[in-house]
Parts: structure tokens; C-alpha cells; sequence
């Protein structure tokens, strides 16, 4: 169990590239394993959860290759056409993994028995099994459908028409990915719009989906079955949510000015960056452009006088991951950030709402946590000096690394060897832009 500490760090300084899109990576490998011909992946996050995803596309019958950094050719095998594993799939720690491949396997009539790390075998995977359970399929888990599980994919999947309980892009894909292999329309209702990263891979593979948005804020999305999909190439962006470490932590260190290359900027991922403007934060979007059918743009960002403010819980879909990293810069804001709508945050690789609190307590951050809100009491600075349990999950470790560089004093994360799941280099990409990490 590797521990870090970050310290006081002088004016960060340079240009780096964040590794690509984690939500973006794990759906182009699925969606070239289910397509017709050879699609080559460019810029695809080579961290352990999308490798688990990639072995498990192996497992279940494409040919999944590395070409070089980053680059991926897949053999896919057509809607309907994947093998049963003659294994176990190890997912690891990766819940977006887990839950897109349920209802890949779900939509095929084959068994699969998923598992995964201490993390991921505590998550609730109910939320993707009730669905999946009105397609045709079925569930034998450990504990109200938790990892250990074994899935029976249908053997005729049914269409349905589904409203999500709560805004999650991974239930929402898992049963588009079902409904691939079903005839007829799938339709999922989400309460408010989530990452449509499988919405537009599905329409660049060749699917027909139709997304209308209501006047009540929901967003009904239609997917066609068994539409034959084709090879088409993947540009993957680099993540918003791992390029959120390095943009706070040049806002909150004095006098860095920092450039973080071809940032990925869905309108349904940037919440974190629209909250720090408001909050006084000089980020600019250089260099806008669309590259691999998504915004992207490279951040300038330099250090900044941030002030408190109230994130209201509807933009929690857009920024879901990065309320830890938020909570850090609203410790080095002058006034009170509130942070509302946070209940998903409990379900995590840890319970994010938590482990936030306990390292804002550890770190001498006045706070208040309830059970689906955070209100972060900024003065300014932060005393620091702590250790902070991460519990498996790289979201906290990395942002109390970001929280010591701009410290008055180092702060000690547990373990960062969870890291690697979503950034790997993070710590080399840091200490390239001058961070102090030891
Ligand atoms: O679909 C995805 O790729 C993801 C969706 C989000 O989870 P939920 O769907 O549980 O909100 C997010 O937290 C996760 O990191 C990636
Ligand atoms: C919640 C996350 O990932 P997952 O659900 O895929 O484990 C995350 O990366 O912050």
C-alpha cells in the first residue's frame, strides 16, 4: 500500500496531455467488438479499468490487439455474435466496466460471472439487473445482486421502454447495449441528461438513435436493435475528469500558469470547469475544435482568487466525478461553496461524500457533510498536515495530493496505487509541471 505526500510547490508551470477518456476508451472497445470489421482506437486511456475491459473483450470473443501507445485495433465480431467466456470476468475496480458489460452479456444467450476488487463487489449493481431482468435476463449475486454475479443473457431479448431512478450513464448504456441485441426500439428515459459518450459511439458505429429532449428536462433516448454495425475509427479526447487534478492545483498554487492539451469538453462533462469560472477561476479554452465526433479544446489555466459559491444539484450529472477535487479548490476559496444533490457520491469506489469530509477534517477545512449535500467552509488557505484514507479510490488520493501542493503544510494519502486505474503517469505528469510529490 504505496503512500504519497504532496508539499508546498512553487508556480506550476508547462503544457502536458492528459490520457484519454475513460467513459470513451471502455465504449469503443465494446462497440468494435460488436461490429462488423476492424476499428482502430487512437488515444485510448491505457489504465488498469479499461484494460480489464479490453482483456474481457478478449474473453468473450474479439481480437482486441495493441498496436502502439494508445493504439488498439479490435476485431469485432457483430451485433449478437460474442462467445461465452470460458472464465471469470475480473472487472477489477472499474464499476463503468462492470455495468456496460452486464448488459452487453445480458443481450447475448450466454453465462457470464463477473467479479471484481474489494471495491467494486460493495457497489450496487441492482440498479442495471432490474432492468436487465424485464430484457429477458437473469441474475444470481452475492447479497441483493452484488459482485460476485452471474448473468444469463436472454436468449430472445425484449425492447423496453425504461425511466432511469437515478441519473447514471452506465444503467443507461448498460441497457442500450442489451437492447442492441433485442428487435424492436429500447427507450431509456433519464431524469436529466447524462455523458452521451454511448449515444453518439452508437450513432458512429452505424446505429439509429434518436434523442429527444422534454420540456420537463428529461432526455428520451431510442436505439434501434439489432442494427449491424461497422468498424468505424475512435479518436478518444483526453479526459475532462483527469484533467480536472492538474487545472485545480495550478488554480490553487500561487503564480503557476499551466496549458493542459486536447481536453475533452462534452457539454455533459464540464460541469467542474463552468463551476470554477464562477467561483473566479481563469481557465481559457484555446484551440476549439471536434475532434473524434467530441469539443475539444486545450486549457490555459493559471492560478486564481477563488470565491465560494452554491453548485445547484441538477449539474451534478455533468461533473459526478469531480466533487472531490471540487471540494478541494472550495478549501482554498474565500467563503462558503455549497455542493448539492451528492447522494451517488455514497456509491463510488468508496463512499466519495465520506472520505471528502473525513480528509477536509484531517486537513483543518471547516465542513459540514450530510447525506446528499457538502458545504465546504473556504478561508483562503488550508492548514494541511494530514493523512487521508483514500479506501481504494483514486478520485480521493489524487485530490489530496492536489491539496498539499498549495498546503501549509504536506498532506499524506494512504495508497496510491489506485491511481492507475483512470491516470496512469499522474504522478510524472504532475511533477513535470513543478508539483512536489515524495
Ligand atoms: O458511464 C460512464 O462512463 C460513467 C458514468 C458515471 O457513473 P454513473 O453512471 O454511476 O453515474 C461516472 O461516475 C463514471 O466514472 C463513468
Ligand atoms: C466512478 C468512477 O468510475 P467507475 O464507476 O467506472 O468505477 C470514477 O472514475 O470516478
Amino acid at each position: 500500500m504505496p503512500a504519497q505526500s504532496a508539499k508546498s510547490s512553487p508556480a506550476l508551470a508547462g503544457a502536458v496531455t492528459v490520457p484519454g477518456d475513460k467513459s470513451i476508451s471502455h465504449r469503443a472497445l465494446i462497440l468494435g467488438a460488436l461490429a462488423v470489421g476492424r476499428t482502430e482506437v487512437t488515444g485510448l486511456l491505457e489504465g488498469d479499468d479499461v484494460l480489464r475491459t479490453a482483456e474481457c473483450m478478449r474473453r468473450l470473443g474479439a481480437k482486441v490487439v495493441r498496436l502502439g501507445p494508445g493504439r488498439w485495433q479490435v476485431d469485432g465480431v457483430g451485433v449478437g455474435g460474442l462467445v461465452e467466456p470460458a472464465d471469470v470476468l475480473d472487472m477489477g475496480n472499474s464499476g463503468t466496466g462492470a455495468r456496460l458489460l452486464m448488459g452487453v452479456v445480458a443481450g447475448h444467450p450466454i453465462t457470464a460471472v463477473f467479479t471484481g476488487d474489494a471495491s467494486l463487489n460493495r457497489r450496487p449493481m441492482a440498479r442495471v439487473t432490474e432492468p436487465l431482468a424485464r430484457m429477458g435476463a437473469a441474475f444470481v449475486g452475492r447479497a441483493g445482486n452484488k459482485l460476485p454475479l452471474a448473468v444469463v443473457g436472454a436468449r430472445n431479448p425484449l425492447p423496453i421502454e425504461y425511466r432511469l431512478p437515478v441519473a447514471s450513464a452506465q444503467v443507461k448504456s448498460a441497457i442500450l447495449l442489451a437492447g442492441l441485441c433485442a428487435p424492436g426500439e429500447t427507450t431509456v428515459i433519464e431524469p436529466e441528461p447524462t455523458r452521451d459518450h454511448s449515444e453518439r459511439l452508437l450513432g458512429h458505429f452505424g446505429a439509429e438513435i434518436r434523442i429527444v429532449d422534454a420540456a420537463d428536462g428529461s432526455r428520451r433516448v431510442t436505439l434501434r436493435g439489432q442494427p449491424e454495425l461497422t468498424a468505424a475509427p475512435v479518436v478518444v479526447p483526453g479526459d475532462p475528469s483527469s484533467a480536472a487534478f492538474p487545472l485545480v492545483a495550478a488554480l490553487i498554487v500561487p503564480g503557476s500558469d499551466v496549458i493542459i492539451e486536447n481536453v475533452g469538453l462534452n457539454p455533459l462533462r464540464i460541469g467542474l470547469f463552468d463551476t470554477l469560472i464562477e467561483m473566479g477561476a481563469s481557465i481559457e479554452y484555446l484551440n476549439r475544435r471536434v475532434a473524434g465526433g467530441e469539443p475539444v479544446a486545450d486549457l490555459r489555466v493559471r492560478h486564481s482568487a477563488l470565491k465560494g459559491v452554491t453548485v445547484p444539484a441538477e449539474r451534478a450529472p455533468s461533473m459526478i466525478d469531480e466533487y472531490p477535487v471540487l471540494a478541494v479548490a472550495a478549501g482554498f476559496a474565500t467563503g462558503t461553496t455549497r455542493m448539492n444533490g451528492l447522494a451517488e457520491l455514497r456509491v463510488k469506489e468508496s463512499d466519495r461524500l465520506a472520505a471528502v469530509a473525513a480528509g477536509l477534517a484531517a486537513n483543518g477545512i471547516a465542513h459540514e457533510a450530510g447525506p446528499d449535500f457538502l458545504i465546504v467552509a473556504g478561508k483562503g488557505k488550508v492548514p494541511g498536515g494530514g493523512t487521508v484514507a483514500t479506501h481504494m479510490d483514486h478520485r480521493i488520493a489524487m485530490s489530496f495530493l492536489v491539496m498539499g501542493l498549495a498546503a501549509e503544510r504536506p498532506v499524506t494519502v494512504d495508497d496510491i496505487h489506485m491511481i492507475d486505474t483512470s491516470f496512469p503517469g499522474f504522478g510524472t505528469l504532475m511533477a513535470s509541471l513543478g508539483a512536489t510529490l515524495e
